[in-house]
């Protein structure tokens, strides 16, 4: 018998007000199609894929039962957002996600009203949606508020803060565990085992041979035997209530998340009682209906741009290793050498390198979840009894820390050392993901050591470096990607603490680069060089403590003294203003500019663009000594006005 194919619905929903128009019948059409949609825009924008993939039917289930944008639904982190996106507008633009001036990363108040609150970090959800459900109550208003939040999310301290004050919300607030048993690599903790026990009992194998029958037995308006029921078999499932419920929860599920016939009355029951607030247990997997051959271990989290037909993946080749590969491999040495090393990371094995470190020492490798503060505590206690913690730590993640750091760590002047990767812009991932602030927010703490590896051959002289300080806490920052292709030392040398190195000698302009600058640094001298500017560029190595004989020694045999650092206002350039106005070295001829980012929230963009954006590349530099100067382009003297 010949099938005839169904004429394509996507085009006629271009909102979920349409999606609203259509029979349930039609619904697994839609997801169906939404989830070929994925599919072929990520194929041209690459990105964020294996969550949105998992999603496809609860985004459809979602936006057909509550009333969107009126209801508020919020996805946590944001990176599952593909699908929803798509549904509310923004199909034609989907091509475009990642890029400059195309749709953003995550969710983004500012592109659409069907996305209530931004995201890129983990675990917030639940608080927003609940900030809102509160408001709403307040102003005697309708709707219900939504968060959608992973399994790999809740295992933060945040998601429970909020729950634990869920109860005021009442049936306004719902919230959706998708639960796929993955974070960015396989979930980790008591939470995703407890998880996993109650979906395979026996419960939720029986609600699975029960199909439809089970929304009956759901709330609406929650009959006292259907109630019974279910809570008896909650009770068989885990032997007792849920955590959920003991947070004061009304806990719906587990419930396959692929079945619309299971997913739709469900959310109509929730959306109806008036029971709360809810939380429904969603069973899902992710990187659901990828199109390549081969398993993934982090479920296709995020793919390169990749051909639709053959599935081959677009990598650019490698120039040189990256500065993740380089840091993994160098604390690998030492911890080959020191059997007190230990590495930490907040569930990103992959992102930090140390999955590497992990399969050479699985008995010092320690993934705590979506956890940073607890990992920075965590490692304050190994380095109270004599352990030397490596918590690497992306730089804007390392941010939700910053108490731990100050008062765990800093104040007790206890060894942790901090591998503080992505520091600077990261590009695609936008202003939520940019490591902009480590300088800022570190090197103002007391005690504290803050480095910054201008190449490759330098971090591996900084973790050796980190392993040797061990009366106070230690930085390291290292950017996204690739590192310039120096040769590789044998072994990591010990730097002297808070001294620089001088790279070229020149006369009249000194450049003092902080970090991974240094190449554009070294391109601007050359460049000044031609327009008879000679040039002075020195490696500052460490933030704190600044290298103060060296930037006295400059600023005593050159007429302009300019920094540059791939951080935020109050950094790097604010530390030696602060040197020489204390040392009255600015009150003389001798000329001083930071070049630091922008006072601003960068929109995403590729990172070189962002650079050339902030003026902290090669051109950038040359143009901001030339104007110090008073300088044209030609180097030629425009100006004889002190600027
Ligand atoms: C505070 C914070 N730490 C780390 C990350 C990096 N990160 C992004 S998604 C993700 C995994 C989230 O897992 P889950 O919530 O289960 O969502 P899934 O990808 O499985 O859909 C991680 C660790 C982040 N976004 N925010
Ligand atoms: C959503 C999220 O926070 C992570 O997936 C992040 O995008 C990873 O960034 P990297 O690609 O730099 O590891
Ligand atoms: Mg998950």
């Amino acid at each position: 018998m010949s099938v005839r194919p169904e004429t394509p619905l996507l085009d006629k929903v271009p909102t979920p007000k349409e999606l609203r128009a259509l029979p349930k019948s039609k619904l697994r059409q839609v997801a169906d199609e939404l989830r070929s949609e994925v599919i072929s825009a990520a194929s041209i924008s690459g990105g964020h894929f294996g969550a949105g993939l998992g999603v496809v039917e609860l985004t459809v289930a979602l936006h057909y039962v509550f009333n969107t944008p009126d209801d508020r639904l919020i996805w946590d982190v944001g990176h599952q957002a593909y699908p929803h996106k798509i549904l509310t507008g923004r199909r034609a633009g989907i091509r475009t996600i990642r890029q400059g001036d195309g749709l953003a990363p995550f969710t983004k108040r500012t592109e659409s009203e069907y996305d209530p609150f931004g995201a890129g970090h983990s675990s917030t959800s639940i608080s927003a949606a609940l900030g809102m459900a509160v408001a709403n109550k307040l102003s005697g208003k309708k709707g219900r508020s939504i968060a959608v939040i992973g399994d790999g999310a809740m295992s933060a301290g945040m998601a429970y803060e909020a729950m634990n004050n869920a109860k005021q919300a009442g049936n306004r607030l719902v919230v959706i565990l998708n639960d796929n048993d993955m974070s960015i690599a396989p979930a980790v903790g008591g939470l995703s085992a407890y998880l996993a026990k109650i979906i395979s009992s026996e419960t939720f194998l029986s609600l699975r041979g029960f199909g439809k029958k089970i929304v009956e037995l759901l709330p609406r308006p929650l009959a006292e035997r259907a109630r019974l029921w279910e809570e008896s078999a909650r009770g068989l499932a885990i032997g007792g209530g849920t955590l959920f419920d003991e947070l004061g929860f009304y806990y719906v599920g587990p419930i396959d998340g692929h079945n619309m016939d299971h997913l739709l009355p469900v959310l109509e029951n929730v959306r109806d009682t008036e029971e709360g607030p809810i939380l429904v247990h969603v069973v899902t997997e992710k990187g659901r209906g990828h199109p390549f051959d081969t398993p993934n271990q982090e479920k296709y989290h995020a793919v390169p741009q990749f051909d639709l037909i053959t599935k081959e993946q677009k990598k650019s080749k490698p120039v040189a290793p990256t500065y993740t590969n380089v840091f993994a491999e160098s604390l690998i040495a030492e911890a080959e050498k020191n059997d007190k090393i230990i590495a930490i990371t907040a569930a990103m094995p992959s992102g930090t390198g140390l999955d590497k470190f992990e399969k050479r020492f699985p008995d010092r490798t320690f993934d705590v979840g979506i956890a940073e503060q607890h990992a920075v505590t965590f490692a304050a206690g190994l380095a109270a009894e004599g352990y030397i913690p490596f918590t690497a730590i992306y730089s804007t993640f390392l941010q939700r820390a910053y108490d731990q750091i100050v008062h765990d760590v800093a104040v007790q002047s206890l060894p942790v050392r901090f591998a503080i990767d992505r520091a600077g812009l990261v590009g695609a991932d936008g202003p939520t993901h940019a490591g902009s602030f480590d300088i800022t927010y570190l090197a103002s703490l007391p005690n504290m050591v803050v480095m910054a590896a201008a190449d490759e051959a330098e971090l591996k002289h900084m973790v050796a470096t980190a392993v040797s300080i061990t009366d106070r806490p230690s930085a390291v920052r290292y950017p996204r990607g690739e590192g310039v292709g120096v040769e590789m030392p044998v072994k990591g040398e010990i730097l002297p603490i808070g001294k620089g190195r001088i790279v070229k000698k020149g006369k009249s302009v000194a450049i003092v680069s902080l970090g991974s600058r240094l190449a554009e640094a070294l391109k601007a001298a050359e460049e000044l060089e031609t327009k008879g500017l000679s040039t002075t560029v020195a490696d500052a190595r460490f933030a704190k403590p600044v290298d103060e004989q060296m930037l006295k020694d400059l600023a005593a045999s050159h007429d302009l003294l300019i920094t540059i650092e791939e951080g935020s206002i109050g950094g790097f350039g604010a530390h030696v203003m602060d040197y020489l106005a204390g040392e009255g070295i600015l009150d003389g001829s001798l000329k001083v500019r930071a070049l630091k980012l922008p006072d601003v929230f960068q929109d995403h963009d590729k990172p070189e663009k962002m650079y050339e954006e902030a003026g902290l590349n090669a051109s950038g530099i040359v143009a901001a000594v030339l104007k110090a100067l008073g300088r044209n382009d030609l180097g030629q003297s425009v100006t004889t006005r002190t600027l």
